[in-house]
């Protein structure tokens, strides 16, 4: 159901960490990154650890501020959001559902206290009954049978289950964003399957977004409309999950794919630098990956390549594609 409107606009958007007090070093886990989500789409983030993805997703979630750069939802700069505007960015607009369900439940309290503060935040006019019926639906909508599930505490719970009743959780409200942070990677691989195909009904039912984080190439591959491939805080190409997958364009991506003989098959990562060289690719001043790449050329280490449309929706950040 994607109408071609813009949801989200992130327009360079860069975060630096700075770890350590003195002698401190700074991380550009997100440098100059832009791209669109558009209303009823579903777009992967995919990149290896540590290249910036869950900072992208906190950013938008405004968890935490970015050091330039901004994101404009439907039109509207989220930074400048006064606190009636966040309240309903927070609950109606946007919800997140992260990798670790543990961490998002109070072991202390019964599971449906999570439904009871959407409730109570946000969807205040609703009877008793409907709550329950609203619930009850939710939870059948991922899988579970609300009878096993209300009423109990968290540790009952096995991780898996945690996650698909905070997945019926997330998509109660109806947002029209979920950010999805590597939310069905604990899941075993029929109910990652359920969960993924859940997500496109709630796509085209009620044209919800989402944006997909993930380091698995072909769980990307399968649900989304548009794919952004990150490298070491930048975006090295992006567009429609077809035209990346079938024809990638930046040295970097075609490494990806050709190190997955198949698309059903997990992704592994291979050739990660040692460790020791993290300070001093950070340091590169053109593209991110020109040390690892095989054509790389002279300007490569020494300007950042522009952002190139090389066909239609299919960008790609790489000097090879630059003509001018
Ligand atoms: N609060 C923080 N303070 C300092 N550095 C941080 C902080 N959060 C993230 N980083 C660094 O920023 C970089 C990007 O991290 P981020 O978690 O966004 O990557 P990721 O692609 O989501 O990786 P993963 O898949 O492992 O979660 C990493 O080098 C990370 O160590």
């Amino acid at each position: 159901m994607n109408n071609g409107k813009e949801l989200v606009k992130v327009e360079h958007l860069t975060k630096i960490f700075t770890s350590g007090l003195i002698g401190g070093f700074e991380i550009r886990a997100v440098d100059d990154v832009s791209f669109t989500i558009n209303e009823g789409e579903i777009v992967s983030l995919v990149g290896e650890s540590g290249s910036g993805k869950t900072t992208i997703g906190k950013l938008i979630l405004r968890l935490i501020q970015p050091t330039s750069g901004r994101i404009l939802f439907k039109g509207e700069d989220i930074l400048q959001f006064d606190k009636k505007k966040l309240k309903t960015y927070y609950y109606k607009q946007v919800q997140a559902v992260f990798q670790d369900p543990f961490a998002s439940f109070n072991p202390l309290h019964k599971v449906d206290r999570a439904f009871d503060l959407v409730f109570r935040s946000f969807l205040r006019d609703v009877s008793e009954d409907e709550k329950k019926e609203l619930v009850e639906k939710a939870l059948e909508s991922v899988g579970l049978n609300p009878r096993e599930v209300l009423g109990k505490y968290p540790h009952q719970f096995s991780g898996g289950q945690l996650q698909r009743i905070l997945i019926a959780r997330a998509l109660l409200v109806r947002p029209s964003l979920l950010i999805a942070d590597e939310a069905v990677s604990m899941l075993d691989a029929s109910t990652r399957i359920d969960i993924l195909n859940l997500l496109g009904e709630f796509r085209d039912k009620y044209g919800t977004s989402v944006l997909f984080v993930t380091h698995d190439l072909a769980l990307g591959y399968y649900i989304s409309d548009k794919t952004i491939i990150m490298y070491r805080g930048t975006i090295v190409e992006w567009g429609d999950t077809e035209k990346v997958f079938h024809n990638p364009l930046h040295p970097y991506t075609q490494m990806l794919l050709e190190s997955v003989p198949d698309l059903n098959v997990k992704w592994e990562f291979k050739g990660i630098e040692p460790e020791r060289e993290e300070g001093k690719v950070y340091e590169i001043r053109g593209c991110r990956y020109a040390p690892r790449c095989e054509k790389a050329m002279d300007k490569c280490f020494k300007l950042r390549p522009p952002m190139v449309e090389a066909e239609k929706n299919h960008w790609v950040a790489c000097w090879l594609y630059y003509k001018r």
